[in-house]
């Protein structure tokens, strides 16, 4: 039988927070240890409107939830600033952190890689937590062999802070492990409108879409003479994320170190 693994969920009233509290309550070997929110500190949780039946405390301070909970990993879904400082102090108190929170610097990752390795504990940051979404990188991986001009556009609601999205950097960075940097389109082009053809990672670019409507969708478009090749996904709802999230409650507590994106754990 598995062991029950302690969590803390942080963001416990966002749109992804609350399929986070609802994975922990359905799975036997989970169990929640305290949540961190914005607001609500001393409260039980279960005083707050949705979470009857849930005893546990409610912390504004990670600090003081770390030292209280006794818990063995962190599921941060906050945002970008919170989630840093999240994952920060539990790796301080040796708590393994399974980050989805997106928005993070590469110096803030390298940072927190080091300190995972130095304490020798897990710690999951994964820029997208759905199966199909890893395989839509992976292919586009693959077929950054084969292509060397691609466009990235990502769509998303239009409440989300980040842009572009973890999950298109993610791509980029990968893609651009079998392509060489490349600027694209006509050598003499220029934006009449700033910001008309995108970001620019390595060449790259990178269309960001925010509209009401949307959940989370990324389309990466290859192009050759003659042919073009779309790779696409779709999460219509934020239970597509959950597996994602469980495999890697799972799997943290066995890591030494921390690893970026769940492509090398489903392999
Ligand atoms: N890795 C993945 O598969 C996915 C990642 N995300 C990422 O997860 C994050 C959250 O997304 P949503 O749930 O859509 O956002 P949301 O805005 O619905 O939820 C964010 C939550 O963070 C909380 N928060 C803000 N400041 C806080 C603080 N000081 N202490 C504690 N909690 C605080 C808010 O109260 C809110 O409940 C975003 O960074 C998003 O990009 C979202 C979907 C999938
Ligand atoms: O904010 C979101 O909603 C999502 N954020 C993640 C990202 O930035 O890639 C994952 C998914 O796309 C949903």
């Amino acid at each position: 039988m598995n062991k029950t693994i302690r969590i803390v969920v942080a963001g416990p009233r966002g749109r992804m927070g609350k399929e986070a509290v609802q994975l922990v309550k359905e799975t036997s070997h989970f169990e929640l240890a305290a949540v961190i929110d914005r607001k609500n500190g001393g409260k039980l949780l279960s005083d707050v409107e949705g979470f009857t039946g849930l005893d546990v405390p409610v912390y504004t301070d990670p600090q003081e939830c770390f030292q209280h909970a006794n818990a063995d990993v962190l599921i941060d879904l906050t945002t970008p600033e919170r989630g840093y400082l999240h994952t920060k102090t539990a790796l301080e108190h040796n708590v393994r952190p399974v980050v989805g929170t997106t928005g993070f610097s590469s110096e803030q990752l390298d940072e927190l890689k080091g300190m995972a390795e130095q304490r020798g504990i897990g710690c999951i940051i994964a820029p997208n937590f759905a199966i199909g979404a890893i395989l839509m990188m992976k292919f586009s991986e693959i077929a950054a062999k084969y292509f060397d001009d691609v466009e990235i556009i990502e769509l998303h609601h239009d409440q989300k802070l980040d842009a572009p999205s973890g999950t298109a950097i993610k791509t980029a960075e990968m893609i651009a492990k079998n392509r060489e940097a490349k600027k694209q389109g006509h050598e003499d082009e220029k934006e009449t409108i700033a910001g008309a053809r995108g970001a620019d990672f390595e060449g790259m670019r990178i269309h960001s879409v925010r509209l009401p409507g949307l959940i989370a969708h990324q389309q990466v478009l290859f192009g050759a003479g003659g042919q073009t090749l779309t790779i696409r996904h779709d999460s219509y709802n934020r239970a597509s994320f959950m597996s994602g999230v469980k495999v890697s409650v799972e799997t943290v507590m066995a890591l030494d170190t921390l690893v970026y994106g769940l492509e090398s754990i489903l392999d």
